[in-house]
């Protein structure tokens, strides 16, 4: 496979680790990163390093946060010698973007529309390569898949939902159903342990208090660090969550797998500790062709990070989306549509 120029959109606590996961993997050259306030573009490559460096405990987040770490001169990737200041960054990638081979949104979510926003200018570009979120809400899936006929006409391949979970988890649950002829529920539990916690995950964790009972995404949005901080301390650095509004049941319905609503997702969250506070398993509860009744559990190994579990599975199914972009597939595809098929 030929080398595959990507750009990555929000450099922040998942965008940061995306660059640094993708020096790992062959063929992988990352052209251009921004955040809300910079942009690098090199189309010989970025040099990761030194942007990991400029970015470390600097990161520009959004979402009602006014107090931005910041270690150099300018916030978040603008303090690189490779970026510079921009009120643009996305549209300064998107007039790039004949460049670029693949776009990953590492973007925050408050917003619904947001993402699907965001692919829309592409279209507007008439962009014709691959895009790939790591969104979490299930109701933003149908308002990529209302995109599906433009994304098809520009030729673009959006690969919607590619990080743990849903992504990997969602993937994990396609694979293990592929036992059964029925499949009646799948059950989705993880564990996640941030030491670096809200300063350095604003939009993950933020954006995980909106699944608490008596919070949404509009309250969340509004809230300022001190106020998402005392959540946190009310719970002792501990969040429990359950029914959570995660993606991977559309997905696994849109791939033919179950119904929406036979999928739960719920974990606990630790901010006080790296350590897992619970092992992450996905349980698929099915009936063979030969009458037997089961559960297939896949485990996550606990000593695998937040940051190992989406980067990983976001830059792999980039690297699927490019193969079917290059094959002249386009339109939506979810995590579970790149595996074997029910
Ligand atoms: N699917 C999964 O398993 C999974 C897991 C963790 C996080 N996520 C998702 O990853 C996303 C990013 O989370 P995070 O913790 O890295 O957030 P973050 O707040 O740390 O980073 C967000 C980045 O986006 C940038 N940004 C915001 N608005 C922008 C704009 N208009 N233009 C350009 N850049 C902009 C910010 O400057 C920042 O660099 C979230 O949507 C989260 O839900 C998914």
């Amino acid at each position: 496979m030929d080398e595959i120029r990507f750009a990555v959109l929000g450099t922040g606590g998942i965008g940061r680790r995306t660059l640094e996961v993708s020096t790992y993997r062959d063929g992988l050259t990352p052209v251009a990163a921004c955040d809300r306030h910079g942009v690098a573009i090199d189309h010989d490559g970025l040099d990761v390093d030194e942007l990991l460096a400029a970015t470390e405990g600097n990161i520009a987040s959004d979402g009602g946060v006014t107090r931005v770490k910041e270690t150099g001169e300018q916030k978040g990737v603008a303090a690189s010698t490779q970026a510079d200041q921009t009120a643009t960054p996305i549209d300064d990638i998107i007039a790039e973007s004949d460049a670029v081979d693949a776009v990953l949104i590492a973007l925050p979510n408050f917003e619904h529309e947001f993402i699907p926003k965001v692919a829309d200018r592409f279209v507007e570009a008439d962009y014709s390569g691959v895009l790939v979120d790591v969104l979490k809400r299930s109701r933003v899936i149908g308002m990529l898949d209302e995109r599906a006929d433009a994304f098809a006409e520009c030729g673009l391949t959006f690969v919607c939902g590619a990080g743990a979970t849903p992504g990997l988890l969602t993937g994990a649950a396609a694979l293990a159903a592929q036992s059964f002829v029925e499949v009646e529920a799948v059950d989705i539990w993880w564990g996640v342990g941030l030491k670096s916690g809200y300063e350095d995950n604003r939009g993950t964790v933020r954006e995980d208090i909106a699944h608490l009972p008596d919070y949404d995404l509009e309250t969340v949005r509004e809230m300022g660090d001190g106020e998402i901080e005392a959540v946190i301390d009310a719970h002792d650095g501990v969040l429990e969550f359950h029914d959570m509004e995660h993606a991977d049941d559309v997905l696994l319905e849109r791939a033919g797998i179950c119904e929406a609503a036979d999928v739960t997702v719920g974990g606990v969250l630790d901010v006080t500790s790296d350590e897992k506070p619970t092992t992450t398993t996905v349980r698929v509860t099915g009936t063979t062709f030969d009458g037997e009744r089961g559960t297939n559990t896949v485990e996550l190994d606990d000593d695998t990070s937040m940051a190992a579990n989406v980067n990983g599975p976001a830059l792999g199914y980039l690297k699927s989306a490019v193969r079917r972009h290059r094959a002249g597939e386009y339109g939506v595809f979810g995590p579970a549509e790149l595996l074997p098929r029910f």
